[in-house]
């Protein structure tokens, strides 16, 4: 419950005045049906059926002065005055609909943000330790949850007033009768909680299961050439086929625990009314008139005990949902690497990198609970305006030593030094600005040629644009599309090879002029000729950009100033790459003669 407490803290800090006037509006609706109930008696009485002398004093009392009026002009005063309160309480109604449904969207908006923003904050060690899957579950799935979750609260509130205020007429009516109800639906309400239990326990089972479902079709969908070209059909087919045994059956379970908690109110309800009856007439001698009104207020009221009861069970069943929220919101907190994300990008000026970058004794591991370190006691200096390529086998550690020296992860122990300046969180922002950075496998958005470079620079002239497409060779492909900069090139940029691919991230990255470029394998999908002019291009980059490279092809970091060889996370050589690959026995000339080396033209 501790979750639900804490969303209905933030629900009436966000909602405010609003929430406040919702309620009086609550009260006022509560109010004019209890008022419309007891317009009946008088209503009742003037048919004939039964006088409202034979009512109890108080009834009397209100309704009295009826009985000088002209019959006729009594029941046209009763029917305006009962039809007045029937259009102002749909009306009043209407209107609290509609804030309600305010109040639910702000608030879930809120929450949403909230919830992506710290997403957004958090450092990429925490992206590493979670399945993506889950984070959009999150952000859809269980978000809708908390849509529901919040109707339901807002329902079970205006529940208890309307609830409180027939009590409250009831009471006036007659207290020992109310007092006897109450007493019963205590002891129904002490049974029912195992019912709100086991509702938690079912909401607990659906959100694994409907995070199974995201989980597993995202990898299905994310791999399904592999599922095409393997003949994987079948096997991912008896999965669904699995899951949907599994929803069925929880669905069952779901529904036999509504069936029975509505069985269990509707026995009970018909055994309290007949009780009421009798005990009214037999023991309370209850007027007719007042015992009439009575039945009428509980039969009414009933339903409402049991919506309370079934708002209870269906929040339980959200609460996981609820959990699941928060815990993500403080994990994102937890691992949270700079301040404000809007703030960011507008005012954050890159830094400028004018010795280089070191890395000082640096141990990393991905998992703290093994002792296996993926990188130890890393000792390089990267110097500025220079190129540093970083080589070795698959699994050294070369791609989390980028990360590091990136600020994307953060060592166990050891410093990243900028211009012998420690990178902290302070000047992390600053420092990331300044870099571009291409990955091992490129990612474009499902758009255009030219919205996926603007994305990465918005004010970029068509100038800058066809300068940064020419110097990653791709101006001449681009062109030739029948769209152009304007061709829509698919999801994750499916439409172009994987070639094309890596020479547009290439240029999107060249597109910011940013003073440090980190290419992880950047030309690996490239054949030798078009290797070859980008090696060339890179090269009228020396002296003016500090560049990492990452490169398997050894032939394509000869020029490199310096060449840090990684082996089973350490470095083992650093130097010049002709220097290098003379040491006899070393790991680079091992490395070189398993390769046909390729010369670069240029
Ligand atoms: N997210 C992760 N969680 C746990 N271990 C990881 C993770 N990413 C990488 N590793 C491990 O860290 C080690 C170094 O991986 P890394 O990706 O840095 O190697 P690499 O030299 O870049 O390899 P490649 O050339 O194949 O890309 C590997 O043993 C890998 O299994």
């Amino acid at each position: 419950m501790k979750q639900l407490l804490y969303f209905s803290r933030k629900l009436h800090v966000f909602a405010g005045k609003i929430l406040y006037i919702n309620v009086i509006g609550m009260v006022l609706v509560s109010l004019l049906e209890g008022a419309g109930v007891l317009l009946l008696i008088p209503l009742i009485s003037l048919s004939g059926v039964l006088s409202i002398s034979s009512g109890s004093s108080t009834l009397q009392h209100i309704f009295g002065f009826l009985q000088d009026l002209p019959a006729k002009w009594s029941l046209l005063l009763l029917l305006g005055a009962y039809a007045g309160m029937i259009i102002s309480q749909t009306l009043i109604q209407q209107n609290l609909n509609q804030r309600n449904l305010r109040i639910i969207m702000g608030f879930t908006n809120q929450i949403r943000m909230e919830t992506y923003r710290s997403l957004l904050q958090a450092n990429w060690a925490f992206f590493v330790s979670k399945r993506k899957s889950d984070l959009i579950n999150s952000l859809t799935e269980e978000i809708s949850h908390l849509v529901r979750g919040t109707n339901l609260l807002l329902q079970l509130l205006t529940s208890v007033i309307f609830t409180a205020i027939q009590l409250g007429i009831a009471f006036w009516l007659s207290p020992k009768i109310t007092v006897f109800v109450l007493a019963a639906g205590f002891i129904i309400a002490l049974f029912s909680r195992r019912f709100i239990k086991k509702s938690r326990m079912v909401g607990n089972e659906s959100m694994e299961i409907a995070q199974s479902y995201l989980g597993g079709i995202t990898d299905q969908f994310n791999g399904i050439k592999d599922i095409k070209s393997n003949s994987l059909e079948a096997s991912r087919y008896a999965w669904l086929r699995t899951w949907c045994e599994r929803v069925v059956a929880e669905q069952l379970k779901m529904n036999k625990l509504k069936n029975a908690s509505q069985t269990f109110y509707k026995i009970t309800s018909t055994l309290l009314i007949a009780s009421l009856i009798y005990v009214s007439i037999q023991l309370f001698k209850a007027q007719p008139s007042q015992l009439l009104l009575i039945v009428l207020i509980f039969s009414r009221l009933w339903p409402r005990f049991t919506g309370i009861q079934s708002s209870l069970e269906q929040i339980a069943s959200c609460v996981p949902a609820f959990q699941s929220i928060l815990r993500l919101q403080e994990d994102s907190k937890n691992a949270k690497e700079f301040e404000d994300a809007e703030k960011s990008a507008k005012y954050i000026v890159p830094m400028s990198v004018n010795q280089g970058i070191e890395c000082k004794q640096i141990y990393f591991r991905y998992n703290k609970q093994e002792s296996i370190y993926q990188l130890e006691n890393i000792q390089v200096h990267i110097p500025a305006n220079q190129t540093t390529a970083i080589v070795g086998r698959s699994g050294a550690g070369k791609s989390t030593l980028i990360d590091i020296v990136m600020g994307l992860l953060q060592p166990e122990k050891g410093q990243i030094c900028i211009d012998g300046v420690p990178l902290t969180s302070e000047n992390l922002l600053s420092f990331r600005q300044a870099i571009s950075y291409v990955p091992q496998d490129p990612f474009l958005f499902n758009g255009s040629i030219r919205e996926n470079l603007l994305m990465i620079k918005p004010q970029a002239t068509e100038e800058e644009i066809w300068e940064a497409l020419e110097f990653s060779i791709s101006a001449e492909f681009v062109k030739r599309l029948p769209q152009g900069l304007d061709t829509l090139i698919g999801d994750r940029g499916v439409r172009l090879s994987g070639g094309e691919r890596q020479r547009l991230v290439l240029a999107r990255a060249i597109l910011r002029k940013t003073s440090i470029l980190v290419l992880d394998e950047a030309s690996s999908a490239l054949d030798t000729e078009n290797e070859a002019k980008i090696l060339a291009a890179l090269d009228q980059l020396k002296g003016k950009m500090t560049i990492i490279v990452i490169a398997h092809r050894l032939s394509t970091i000869r020029n490199a100033d310096q060449v840090i060889v990684v082996d089973q996370g350490t470095v083992v050589q650093k130097g010049k790459f002709n220097q290098l690959a003379n040491e006899k026995k070393s790991l680079l000339n091992h490395l070189l003669e398993q390769q046909v080396v390729v010369m670069p033209h240029g």
